[in-house]
């Protein structure tokens, strides 16, 4: 991959005015200022004589097949699965069961079997406290016929709230964003449990990889919803992360009847849809995806869609360097091919990639056991690999402050430092300041792909902002130290890796 110079384009301008966050949700559509990509000149790459010249031209050709087994890799890696658990007529039926029909496959995926799930019974709270406790209960599927012992889903919806969604941190009903209903946690209990019917291990297993670190994923439950027909929706947005390790969030339907209502869920120009107003009244339908992917409810056009949402934590071993490096990833053989080679970056060197994902942080906090997809191949790849590993912040300049400073890779996080030390020369100290005192260049960077930018508005707080405990979403790139190879005993030198959660604690504790 050629490109014109070394130096990434500046980023887009975002809209100041970002709709987002109840706690709850960031908007992503045009109302909001939309994030387009303004990248796709090919200007993140470092060009092939530059390579050539700092390194030597196999280096050059062996990054040009590294960057297009990326790109052929990214396809593999899914943003969102889901499935059906049916529910069984009696507890028994329901021994041994796990989560199948998984929506979308990592290599090495086995089919589960086929789950089911006792009865699920739901209890709430009523405004009334004198309200009696049999009208506050329904039990799933819901009986057939106008005979009902229990009041319906009507019964539950008024005793349901509005829900409400954020703008710029404060809460706001508004139809024209959100129409459905909702109840908090403490507001009811229900025996469903996602561990176990299996929907926690398929979401262990498909959106939580793990190459060279243990990993999985924990659920909390958060809220349930009624989108009410005819109109209920919730329109396009991104979740607003509760703390630097959530990576997802869970939405797990109800047998009720209703039509339309579909999930989309998007990432990078892809689409996925969960349909689930044709599922027979006795399954749960559920869907997990990373919750920067812009999501968005479509209108239910009639019933009730009740459904349960939980947001997903990732929990992450140390990396384990006795763990033989799992091989069975296509671009993780390569990258293994690549230091093998010991014409490849002979005295080391440094790589970088963009992150294909958002990561949520807060001044101190940033958790690398919530990468994502492809991100956490590249990053446990490299780092199982031998190589040193750091996931850095990418910021952007506000547009008084774009002709002056450059995007860059920060040295912490973005939010309090980043004024004081972002531009021309001061660039060079700010990448990579725990490899040494030397710290290196944005350009001595050999990146892999351009900056990953194309469908979210993100709430950046760069410039004069508080450090705030509210975690927020902000691009990254994963940067790579590549020891040299040793020509005597054959191998290329491992680093280690030195970016942890305490090292950035320790870093805002100097400044
Ligand atoms: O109900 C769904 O499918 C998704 C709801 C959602 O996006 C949310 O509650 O943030
Ligand atoms: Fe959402």
């Amino acid at each position: 991959m050629d490109a014109p110079s070394n130096q990434p384009p500046p980023f887009q301008e975002l809209d100041d005015d970002i709709i987002g966050d109840e706690e709850e949700a960031q908007f992503t559509d045009g109302s909001a200022g939309s994030y387009s990509d303004s990248s796709s000149d090919n200007a993140g790459a470092t060009s092939y004589e530059k390579t050539v010249e700092k390194y030597n031209e196999e280096t050059a050709n062996l990054l040009s097949e590294l960057r297009d087994t990326m790109e052929t890799s990214r396809k593999d890696f899914v943003f969102a699965c889901g499935g059906s658990i049916t529910i069984a007529a009696t507890p028994e039926a329901t021994a041994g069961a796990t989560a199948g029909d998984t929506t979308g496959d990592t290599p090495g995926d086995k089919e589960p079997a086929d789950p089911s799930s006792p009865p699920v019974t739901l209890r709430w709270d009523p405004p009334d406290p004198l309200k009696p406790a049999s009208k506050c209960k329904l039990d799933f599927p819901l009986p057939a016929g106008p005979e009902q012992p229990q009041p319906g889903v009507e019964g539950l919806v008024a005793d349901m709230d509005k829900a409400s969604f954020g703008l710029r941190g404060e809460d706001v009903f508004d139809e024209t964003c959100r129409r459905a209903q909702k109840l908090d946690a403490s507001q009811f209990s229900t025996n469903f449990c996602p561990y176990d019917v299996g929907i926690m291990d398929t979401i262990t297993r498909v959106l939580v990889p793990s190459l060279g670190t243990d990993r999985t994923a924990r659920a909390e439950l958060y809220k349930l919803n009624v989108y009410e027909g005819a109109s209920g929706f919730f329109r396009a947005h991104v979740d607003t992360p509760r703390s630097p390790s959530q990576f997802g969030s869970l939405v797990v339907c109800l047998p009720a009847q209703h039509s339309g209502g579909e999930l989309e869920v998007r990432h990078n120009g892809k689409t996925m849809t969960f349909d689930w107003s044709s599922a027979t009244t006795d399954s749960i339908q559920w869907a997990a995806f990373y919750s920067d992917c812009e999501h968005e409810v479509l209108e239910v056009r009639a019933g009730h869609r009740v459904t349960l949402t939980y947001n997903l934590y990732a929990v992450a071993a140390s990396p384990n360097p006795a763990r033989p490096t799992d091989l069975s990833f296509p671009l993780l053989q390569h990258m293994n091919t690549l230091l093998s080679n010991p014409s490849f970056m002979p005295s080391g060197g440094y790589l970088g990639f963009y992150s294909t994902h958002a990561y949520p942080h807060t001044s101190l906090n940033f958790s690398l056991a919530s990468l994502k997809g492809i991100d956490t191949v590249i990053f446990q790849g490299f780092q199982s690999l031998g190589c040193g590993v750091c996931l850095r912040p990418v910021l952007k300049p506000s547009a008084e402050d774009e002709d002056f400073y450059t995007p860059t890779v920060g040295k912490y996080l973005p939010m309090r430092e980043v004024r004081g030390e972002i531009g021309s020369s001061m660039v060079m100290e700010l990448v990579l300041g725990y490899w040494g005192e030397d710290g290196i260049a944005f350009g001595d960077v050999e990146w892999l792909n351009e900056p990953q930018h194309l469908e979210m508005q993100l709430a950046y707080t760069v410039h004069g902002n508080q450090a705030t405990t509210v975690a927020q979403y902000s691009w990254c790139a994963i940067l790579v130290g590549v020891g040299g190879y040793d020509q005597e005993s054959g191998e290329r030198l491992r680093l280690e890796t030195t970016f942890r959660e305490e090292i950035f604690e320790g870093c805002n504790d100097e400044e």
